[in-house]
C-alpha cells in the first residue's frame, strides 16, 4: 500500500486542512499519516482561533513518521510560522523526502490570514524550492509574484515568474477568477491548462487542500506530474459536483463522490 504524509493544520470542522487531506488519501486507497502544525478553531463560516504547535514538536512528529513508515509522497499545507517552516525543511532534507507537494496556504477563503509575513518569507526561501510542485491559488500567486492576476495571460506570466524564483513546477489554481475553473501547470516548458466547467456550488471549503493531497496521492502512485494534476482535478471536480450542503457558510466537499 502507498503511504502519503500530510503536514498541515487541523480544521475541527473537517472540511479543510489535515482532515480534508486524510479523507482524500483514504478514498484514494492509500495509507494516510499526519504531522500537525497547528490546531484551528474554524467552521464553514470562518477561522476563529489558531493554536500553533511548538516547532520542536513538529520535528518530533516528523522523526516518528519518517523513522518508522516512510511516506511515498508528502503534502504540505498550513505552516503558520517561520520556525515551524525551518524545522520542516530541515527534516525533509534529513530524510530525503520524495514527491513533495507544497500548498502555500496564506489566507482562507473566508478571508482569515493563516500565515504571518515573516513566515511567508521563510516559506519562499526554505520550503517552496523543495516542492516537486507548488499549488498557489490566485491571491497566493499574486503575493508570490508581486503582481495582480486578472486573466489567463496574467496566470501564465505569474507561473513562470514564480517557477523561476523557486526552481520547480507551479500549478496556479484559477478557482478565484470568473468563468471556467482553469488551472495552469508550468514545469519549465510550455504551460499546460487543466480546464473544468465552473460548478455552481457555494460549498468550496477545502478545495485547495483536497487538490494538493490528491496530487500527492497520484505522485505516490507513480504518475508523472501532468497526469497527477489531471487525476487530482477530476477527483476534486466530482467531489464538488456531488453538491454536499453542510453548515451555515461555505461547506465541505463530498469525498466519497470523488472516486
Ligand atoms: N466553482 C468551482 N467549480 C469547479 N472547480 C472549482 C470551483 N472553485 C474552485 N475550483 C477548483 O478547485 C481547485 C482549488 O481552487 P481554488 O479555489 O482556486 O484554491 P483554494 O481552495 O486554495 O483557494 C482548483 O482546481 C479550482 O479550479
Ligand atoms: C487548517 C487549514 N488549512 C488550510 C485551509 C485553507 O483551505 P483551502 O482548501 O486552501 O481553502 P479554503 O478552505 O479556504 O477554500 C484552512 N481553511 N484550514
Amino acid at each position: 500500500m502507498k503511504k502519503v504524509l500530510t503536514i498541515a493544520g487541523s480544521d475541527c470542522s473537517g472540511g479543510a486542512g489535515i482532515q480534508a487531506d486524510i479523507k482524500t488519501i483514504t478514498v484514494h486507497g492509500m495509507y494516510a499519516m499526519s504531522v500537525i502544525t497547528a490546531l484551528t478553531a474554524q467552521n464553514t463560516t470562518g477561522v476563529y482561533g489558531i493554536f500553533e504547535a511548538a516547532p520542536e514538536f513538529v520535528g518530533q512528529q516528523m522523526d516518528c513518521v519518517f523513522s518508522d513508515i516512510r511516506p511515498d509522497a508528502v503534502k504540505i499545507g498550513m505552516v503558520s510560522n517561520a520556525d515551524i517552516i525551518r524545522v520542516i525543511a530541515r527534516k525533509l532534507r534529513e530524510y530525503a523526502a520524495e514527491n513533495i507537494v507544497v500548498d502555500p496556504v496564506m489566507v482562507s477563503t473566508s478571508g482569515s490570514a493563516l500565515l504571518s509575513p515573516a513566515a511567508q518569507e521563510a516559506l519562499v526561501e526554505e520550503l517552496l524550492p523543495m516542492g516537486r510542485v507548488i499549488t498557489p491559488n490566485i491571491p497566493e500567486a499574486e503575493a508570490l509574484c508581486g503582481k495582480k492576476i486578472e486573466n489567463r495571460r496574467d496566470m501564465r506570466r505569474a507561473a513562470e515568474s514564480i517557477g523561476e524564483k523557486t526552481g520547480g513546477a507551479v500549478l496556479i489554481k484559477g478557482g478565484h477568477l470568473e468563468g471556467e475553473a482553469c488551472d495552469l501547470l508550468w514545469d519549465g516548458g510550455e504551460p499546460c491548462w487543466f480546464i473544468a466547467p465552473r460548478i455552481e456550488n457555494p460549498n468550496t471549503h477545502g478545495t485547495g487542500c483536497t487538490l494538493s493531497s490528491a496530487i500527492a496521492c497520484a505522485l505516490a502512485a507513480g504518475y508523472p506530474l501532468g497526469e497527477a494534476v489531471k487525476r487530482a482535478k477530476a477527483y476534486l471536480t466530482k467531489a464538488l459536483k456531488a453538491g454536499l450542503d453542510l453548515g451555515k457558510g461555505s461547506g465541505p466537499l463530498n469525498h466519497m463522490a470523488g472516486v
